[in-house]
Order: C-alpha cells, then structure tokens, then sequence
C-alpha cells in the first residue's frame, strides 16, 4: 500500500509509540487523525507536526478510547474531514495491575471497538474501499510477563483477536488486512519506573527490570519502522511480528 494521501486514524497518538507511529506516515505523504485523551500533549505535538507537514495532514481529536461515544464521534468527523479512513492503528494502552479493569477496557475492549468501527468505513461488502489495521500487543501477547498477568492477557486477546479478524475478512471478502506488531520493551513514558501500579504483583518489579535488561530496550523509531511494514507490504495479513533489539520474527502458531 502506497501511503501518500491515504487518511490515517492512530489512538494513543500523543505521546510514545503512537506519536512515533504518526510522525513516520506523515513522513510517507498519509493524513493522520491523531486521537489521545492527553490534550496536553496532543496540542503540543501538533504543533510540530503543522509547522513540519502543514496544516492539512493532521488532525487532533480529543478521544478517550473507553468511550463508544466519543470513539464512534472521532471515527465520523475523520472521515468528515479527510473524506474516509484507509489504516487504523489501536495503539492506546495502559499498564496498572490495580486498575485491572481499567487495563482491560483500554487495551482490548477499545482495540475491538476501534476494530468494528473502522470495519465500518473499510469494508467492501458494504460500499468501503479497503484497508489495513494494525494493533499493538507486545511480546506479553506471546509470552507470559509475569508482573503483568491482566496486561498479558489484554495483549494475548489483542493477538487472538486481531488473527482472527484476518481469517474472517478472507473469508467473508471485507478487503482489509489485520496484523499484530508485538514489541519488546520500548523506551517510553509507559513502563513503570516504580511498582506502584503493579499492585498484587509489586513484589515482581525486580524480576520485571532484569527481565528488561535481558532482552534490551527498543526505541520508537524502531517500532514505528516495523510498524510501516505491515501497512505498506499488502502481502501480511493475519500476521503477528514480534520485535526485540537486533531481531525481529513472524510468529508462527501451531496449526490445529
Ligand atoms: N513501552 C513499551 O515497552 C511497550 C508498549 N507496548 C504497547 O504500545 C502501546 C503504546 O504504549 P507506549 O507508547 O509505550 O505508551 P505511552 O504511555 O508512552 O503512550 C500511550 C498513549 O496512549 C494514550 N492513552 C492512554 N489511555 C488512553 C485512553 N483511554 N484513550 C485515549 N488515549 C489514551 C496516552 O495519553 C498516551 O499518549 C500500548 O498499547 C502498549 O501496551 C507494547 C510493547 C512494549
Ligand atoms: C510491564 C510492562 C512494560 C512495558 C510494556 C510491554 O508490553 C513490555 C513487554 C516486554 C517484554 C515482555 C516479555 C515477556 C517475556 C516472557 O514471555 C518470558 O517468559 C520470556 C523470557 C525471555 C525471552 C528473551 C530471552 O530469553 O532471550
């Protein structure tokens, strides 16, 4: 998939991964609705992004992705505004193992609801012109973090889904891709510098760190680069890359 003039949704899109995300299509010709609840950071990075693209190729729309409300808005003033929507990428996420239905709301259920909205602009059954969609796991996705289990299984569900939602648009002719990018830990505001979100498992933070020293640590640039892969090669679909330092994998799952 070519990226120039193609329209972008991106959620967590202010600050980490999703702003590294953002700014490499934008760098390749696409518009970008940047949605965030971090309206801060959001105006901030917006105005990098006018002065660096100018003012046509982004938009902010404050979004809190745990609300259908507000999501379904973001979705109709994108397509109002840039004319539709060709790549979404579920980025928002959080990690607090206390707030832990928190985590789940933000980092499956919202992926499952920014799915089956974009479906409904992309799908060709129903007059949509295509697309890709690409959300963001982690390496928990694939193997357990023990300091971690809900945010594990957000992002197993998020790898499951996403897999699943490929085969059912072969099957069905929706003519949208579905991939999983599974990064290892990337430098950014989201991994806990103190155990205070870890709740039951606070006890774990050590084990956590030295698992992190073990595998290394990724940089956004990294991340964003693997992302622009799975948009653009119109041959991944159903895919899950998992990234780490120096090496990057598809992931085979066992057939059944
Ligand atoms: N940093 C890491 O080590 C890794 C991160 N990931 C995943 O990458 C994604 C992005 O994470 P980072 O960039 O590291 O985090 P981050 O904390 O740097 O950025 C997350 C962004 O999402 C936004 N956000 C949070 N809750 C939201 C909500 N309810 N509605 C709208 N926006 C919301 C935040 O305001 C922020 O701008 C997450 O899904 C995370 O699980 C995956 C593997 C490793
Ligand atoms: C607390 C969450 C912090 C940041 C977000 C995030 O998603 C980070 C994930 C980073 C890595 C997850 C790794 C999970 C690994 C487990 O499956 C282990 O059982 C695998 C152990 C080592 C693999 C590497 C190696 O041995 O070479």
């Amino acid at each position: 998939m070519a990226l120039r003039n193609k329209v972008a949704l991106v959620t967590g899109a202010a600050m980490g991964i999703g702003r590294g995300i953002t700014e490499i299509l934008l760098q390749h010709g696409a518009k970008v609705a940047l949605l965030d609840v971090n309206e801060t950071a959001a105006r901030g990075l917006m105005e990098v992004l006018k002065k660096q693209f100018g003012q046509e190729r982004s938009l902010f729309l404050k979004c809190n992705v745990e609300s259908e409300e507000q999501m379904k808005a973001a979705f109709q003033k994108t397509v109002e505004v840039f004319g539709g929507i060709d790549i979404l990428c579920n980025n928002a996420g959080i990690v607090n193992e206390s707030a832990w239905e928190k985590t789940v709301s933000i980092n499956l259920v919202a992926v499952i609801r920014g799915t089956y909205l974009a479906l409904e602009h992309m799908n060709k059954l129903t007059q949509g012109q295509g697309g890709v969609i690409v959300n963001i796991a982690s390496m928990a996705g694939i193997g357990p973090l023990l300091s971690s289990p809900v945010y594990t299984a957000t992002k197993n569900g998020v790898v499951g889904f996403t897999r699943a939602m490929a085969a059912a648009s072969i099957a069905s002719g929706y003519g949208v891709r579905f991939n999983v990018l599974c990064p290892s830990f990337v430098k950014t505001g989201l991994i806990p510098s103190t155990s205070s979100n870890m709740g039951q498992f606070s006890h774990l933070f050590d084990a956590a760190n030295q698992l992190m020293e073990k595998i290394g640590i990724l940089t956004v640039p990294e991340v964003a680069e693997c992302f622009l892969e799975l948009v653009t090669d119109e041959t991944k679909n159903g895919e899950a890359l998992l990234v780490m330092p120096k090496v990057k994998k598809y992931v085979t799952f066992p057939s059944l």
